[in-house]
């Protein structure tokens, strides 16, 4: 018999975690079924670096007002997407160029913050302390874009923070261990379009392979599917199925930091669809600007010395962007150049 080396994860299905204990009306979690969900996560990270949400709290009609809103809102002609562009002194907003590791994506991107206005560093240059209020730009069509994208980021920050302490206790930590982070968090939701790609399916991508900056990123996609994480343990791509009533939540560098490796961001990219449209809703879970992120005390010992340098979040996360405006990332900054 062949030795069997599957564990309940390591498999080719993306670990499904099931919130309802803390969503449910009368919830009365113990601290035992708490603990027993921290687990989960903590193989699902180890395992995959990211996992699926069900019984999340975010209710249906809220998802499905935004998924709307985002889709009549990039059915528009570009003329009229282009009233709320984004620039360089105020990334948020309408683009379509984006870059990942030098090359173009096959994709149009609108972006909003989830306090408005965002306080936020005026450049990278770690010697200028100016502060720049950045501000939503918000479409007149289709109507009522605007409320509905609140009301959306009221109740998917409610998950972040769940998440956010789920993945505390996984680590052995407080449950309210890092949020304090997040006091004057600088998070944005974004909306991806990808427009259907006819003639070269199979050489463009949506978007090309990348870790994402921040904490933790919460993603729900529309059926048409495209997105694919990068397993750890034999480097393959796993298709991440589109499951209406789940998320897919990713760790992020941030999170790869604070752990000293212990979790690592998983590696994911879109592909296009040569005939179909495809969408996908982000929410990107940012500390304040000044967030220094480094390992965390609990989490390094003399056996498990840290193994990055501090660094402050609003200074890299300005230098990310400013490398996506000179449209020339050779270079991107990324938490490598903070390894020790
Ligand atoms: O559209 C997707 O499924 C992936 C998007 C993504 O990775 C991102 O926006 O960072
Ligand atoms: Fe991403």
């Amino acid at each position: 018999m062949g030795e069997s080396k599957a564990t309940t994860t390591k498999d080719n299905n993306i670990p499904l975690i099931d919130l309802s204990l803390l969503n449910s009306p009368n919830n009365s979690s113990s601290a035992d079924s708490i603990a027993s969900l921290a687990a989960e996560i903590t193989e699902a990270c180890e395992t995959w670096g990211c996992f699926q949400v069900i019984n999340h709290g975010v209710p249906v009609e809220q998802s499905r007002a935004i998924e709307s809103a985002a889709r009549q809102f990039f059915d528009q002609p570009k003329d009229e997407k282009k009233k709320v562009w984004r620039y360089e002194r105020n990334p948020l907003g309408y683009h379509d160029s984006e870059i990942t590791m030098n090359v173009r994506d096959w994709k149009e991107v609108f972006d909003f913050t989830v306090q408005n206005p965002t306080l936020f560093p005026a450049s990278p240059d770690p010697h200028d302390l100016e502060l720049r209020e950045l501000v939503n730009q918000w479409p007149q069509f289709p109507p009522q874009f605007r409320e509905v994208c609140e009301e959306y980021a009221k109740e998917i920050e409610k998950l972040g923070y769940q998440l956010l302490e789920l993945l505390s206790l996984s680590l052995g930590l407080p449950r309210q261990r890092l949020n304090h982070f997040f006091k004057d968090q600088t998070s944005i939701v974004r909306f991806n379009h990808y427009p259907p790609c006819p003639n070269h399916p199979g050489q463009v991508l949506g978007v090309g392979q990348h870790t994402d900056s921040g904490a933790l990123s919460i993603l729900a996609q529309d059926d048409v599917g495209g997105l694919q994480v990068k397993r750890k343990w034999d480097g393959e791509w796993a298709p991440v199925k589109p499951n209406p009533h789940a998320y897919l939540v990713i760790i992020c560098d941030i999170f790869q930091v604070w752990s000293n490796d212990k979790y690592e961001s998983v590696v994911h990219r879109a592909m296009v669809n040569s005939e179909k449209e495809r969408i996908s809703i982000v929410f990107f879970f940012y500390p304040a600007h000044y967030t220094m992120v480094e390992p965390l005390e609990e989490l390094i010992n003399d056996r498990n010395p840290p193994k990055y340098r501090p660094y402050n979040w609003g200074k890299f996360s300005a230098a990310r962007r400013r490398s996506n405006f000179t449209k020339n990332n050779v270079g991107r900054i990324q938490i490598d150049h903070f390894k020790l």
